[in-house]
């Protein structure tokens, strides 16, 4: 079954590969994207923002200062938010950045992850009414302030303050300390005019935990700070660095009573304060953004394999045999080892991001009714995808970059910014050590209600069954029952982490510890059960994928499927081994099993990669380009470096050759 990404003029060996696909590329893509409609639009999309002479790049990002990236990014933003704006569904809107503007980062992004989600979800219906129609008419830019210089994890101890003045019925907001400043946010340091910022409120002298507060932040005609604000940007990063990530300082700034975001917890204007439904919906807009990027970030590995596979599949060196032509590289079963499992995990990534999201959605509307018993299995679920997600991710767009040899090292490849951008996403929202332990704190929980026969929602459910013994390589050539019996012995290890760290955990505690140090005596075992159980979920959503596929794609999704277990399992194989749930046998079975997948999948992996379904703009790759014909365009690319804008530079004219003569008058 031809893949339709085949044109005239394509490298021979990606022609080759096209041809060779035994599924439609297409209903695969649908299948990823929800629908042949969806998948039409996404098309659409890429191909106007091509089209669009407002979102032409003169000269690639990567050649640009970080001052003119970011002017350019702002400029295109503007198109986006007023041209477009209507042109697009809400939901189309990150594919819309993401062709037009790239990754890293642009002036709304805070405002659409985090400022609109927290007036939505947290603001009362007053302070909604006026604020929420200027800023999602972008009269007004935010962003969300939380984290300060000294305190990023540990939100009890934050810094800032508002304190409630009764007789003004005004908050006052202050930076007692240099490390209280705010530290971090995205685009508070020079796009944004407003903030949700997190405070202590503090009432009567009693600090009643962190809060937020709307706070305007600069003048909305000059967009000069505000009295009483010190705000800007906080320099270079890794990546990100289109976003303005700022510092703020607030010197006892006034806001009326009514901009602390109060839909949950109140405080009425004599002072009396009402707790929140749940105590932790303060944080909503955390949650919010932990089930969004699950997603977003299996697109980012997605776009890494992408660019492998396709490279891989045109470079030529060496030869696996004597005589004949050199071999794609794509033919050395490192190569496979290295690039397939990442477009396996991109996959499964991007499966349970669907499902997260749905789920996100179900808890809010439960919220909105007052409900919020959805809330602590989300929480628990959003922390673990979200710290293996962003590690697995960074890990596999480190392979797909070392698969490309010396060309990935080039920004050309586009590689290393999505490695940078990747794995900021291990720290914000939630470093990954901290959030599997919120994971972990319920999974403890979940040990006890099974222990007490309790029912258990679906994302633990496993943890109330009993496990059998592990059927790997006892299941004979039947694939469907060969995935029901790794995805049995992956609950068992997940149930048996879980069992044993709280086993551990009580022990301590027995032993004379505090049940917070003996959770600190823990935690790497707690991680570790957090992390299974977050593997098993996504193996799980994998597999009701696969069950819930139309044939036309079912074969290949199942190889894919048959990959990913065999890949996991053997990169968990020391847990599978700890306790003699498996054998050493077994292990070996599932190695072998997992170098056939590799050949089983060799004819189909540029197909799979194609069935992401990422422009040439958005992928913003010479080695990852549909056409594969990347020496020519490397060579034009590099051409672009400002430092050919001349043939002797002024650095070489200034000091090298001064030196060279120097030194050879000296002879
Ligand atoms: C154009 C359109 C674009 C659309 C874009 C949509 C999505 C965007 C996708 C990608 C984003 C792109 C760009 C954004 C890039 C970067 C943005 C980054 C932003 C930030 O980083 S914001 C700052 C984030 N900061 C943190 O995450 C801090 C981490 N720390 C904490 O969360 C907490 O301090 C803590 C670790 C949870 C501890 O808190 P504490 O109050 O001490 O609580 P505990 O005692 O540990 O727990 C008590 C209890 O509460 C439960 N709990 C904790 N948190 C939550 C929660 N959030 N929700 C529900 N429940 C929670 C916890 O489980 C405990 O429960 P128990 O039952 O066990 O008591
Ligand atoms: C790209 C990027 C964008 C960001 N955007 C925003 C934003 O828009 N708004 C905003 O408010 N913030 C933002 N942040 C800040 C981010 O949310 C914090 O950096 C993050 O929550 C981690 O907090 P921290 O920096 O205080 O790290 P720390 O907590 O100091 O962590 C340092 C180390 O200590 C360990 N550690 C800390 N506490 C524990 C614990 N309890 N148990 C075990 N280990 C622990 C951590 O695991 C880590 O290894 C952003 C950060 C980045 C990198």
């Amino acid at each position: 079954m031809p893949n339709r990404c085949i044109r005239p003029g394509d490298n021979p060996d990606l022609t080759k590969e096209r041809e060779t696909c035994t599924f439609d590329t297409d209903e695969l893509a649908a299948n990823l994207y929800g629908s042949r409609r969806n998948l039409e639009r996404r098309r659409e999309i890429s191909q106007k923002v091509s089209a669009d002479p407002d979102f032409a790049d003169p000269i690639p990002h990567e050649f640009l200062s970080r001052e003119k990236a970011v002017d350019a990014t702002a400029k295109k933003s503007k198109v986006i938010f007023q041209k477009w704006k209507n042109l697009v569904k809400p939901e189309e809107m990150p594919h819309l950045v993401n062709e037009a503007v790239g990754i890293q980062g642009f002036p709304l992004a805070l405002h659409h992850a985090m400022f609109l989600p927290s007036l939505n979800s947290q603001a009362d219906d007053d302070l909604a009414a006026e604020i929420l129609p200027r800023a999602k008419a972008y009269e007004i830019i935010g962003t969300y302030a939380q984290t300060e210089m000294g305190h990023g994890t540990n939100l009890r101890e934050l810094e800032t303050t508002a304190t409630y003045d009764k007789t003004t019925q005004e908050f006052v907001i202050n930076t007692p300390t240099r490390k209280a400043m705010k530290w971090w946010p995205g685009n508070l340091g020079k796009m944004s005019n407003y903030a949700v910022v997190c405070c202590q409120l503090i009432i009567d002298g009693k600090n009643l935990g962190p809060h937020n507060f709307l706070v305007q932040l600069r003048c909305e005609k000059t967009h000069e700070p505000l009295p009483g604000i010190t705000v800007g940007d906080i320099g270079p990063k890794i990546a990100y660095n289109t976003t303005d990530n700022g510092f703020l300082a607030l010197d006892n700034v006034r806001i009326p009573r009514r901009q602390m975001l109060m839909k949950h917890a109140k405080v009425s204007p004599d002072g009396t304060y009402t707790p929140p439904i749940h105590a932790k919906l303060n944080y909503g807009a955390m949650v919010h953004v932990r089930a969004h990027m699950i997603y977003s970030h299996g697109h980012l590995l997605a776009r890494a394999a992408a660019v492998a596979t396709r490279y891989s599949a045109v470079r030529r060196q060496g030869r696996i045999e004597n005589g004949g032509p050199e071999v794609q590289i794509l033919d050395y079963q490192t190569q496979q080892h290295r690039i397939f499992p990442q477009i396996a995990r991109a996959y499964a990534i991007l499966f349970a991001g669907q499902e997260v999201r749905d789920q996100y959605a179900k808890t809010l509307e439960g919220i909105a009714n007052g409900q919020a018993d959805l809330l602590p299995d989300l929480h628990a679920l959003t922390s673990g995808l979200k710290s293996v997600v962003t590690f697995m991710g960074g890990l596999g767009i480190e392979q797909c970059r070392m698969s490309c040899g010396g060309h990935g090292y080039s920004d050309a490849s586009g590689l290393p910014k999505l490695y940078g951008v990747q794995i900021g996403g291990c720290t914000y929202e939630g470093e990954n050590m901290v959030m599997l332990q919120q994971t972990a704190r319920y999974l403890m929980k979940g040990v006890k209600w099974a222990e007490q026969g309790k029912s258990l929602s679906p994302s633990i459910a496993y943890l109330g069954k009993k496990s059998g013994k592990s059927l790997i390589g006892l299941k004979g050539g039947d694939i469907t029952r060969e995935h029901e019996a790794i995805l049995e012995t992956l609950e068992h290890t997940a149930r048996r982490l879980a069992i044993d760290a709280s086993q551990l955990w009580e022990k301590r505690i027995k032993g004379g510890e505090c049940k917070e140090r003996a959770w600190n005596g823990v935690t790497v075992e707690m991680n570790r059960a957090s992390r299974v159980y977050t593997r098993l979920f996504m193996a799980r959503s994998f597999h009701r994928r696969l069950l819930s596929s139309p044939s036309s794609i079912r074969s290949v999704l199942s190889d894919l499927f048959s990959l990913y277990l065999h890949y996991e399992c053997v990169d968990m194989a020391q847990h599978l081994l700890e306790d003699g749930h498996c054998n050493g046998g077994q292990i070996q079975y599932l190695k072998k099993r997992l170098y056939e997948d590799l050949t089983t999948l060799r004819p189909n992996a540029v197909s799979l990669v194609d069935s992401f379904e990422i422009s040439d703009r958005e992928l913003n790759s010479v080695l990852g380009r549909r056409d594969g014909n990347v020496y020519e365009a490397l060579f034009q690319w590099a051409k672009q470096s400002e430092l050919n804008y001349t043939d002797v530079l002024p650095a070489v004219k200034n000091y090298m050759m001064p030196m060279m003569e120097e030194n050879r008058s000296k002879l």
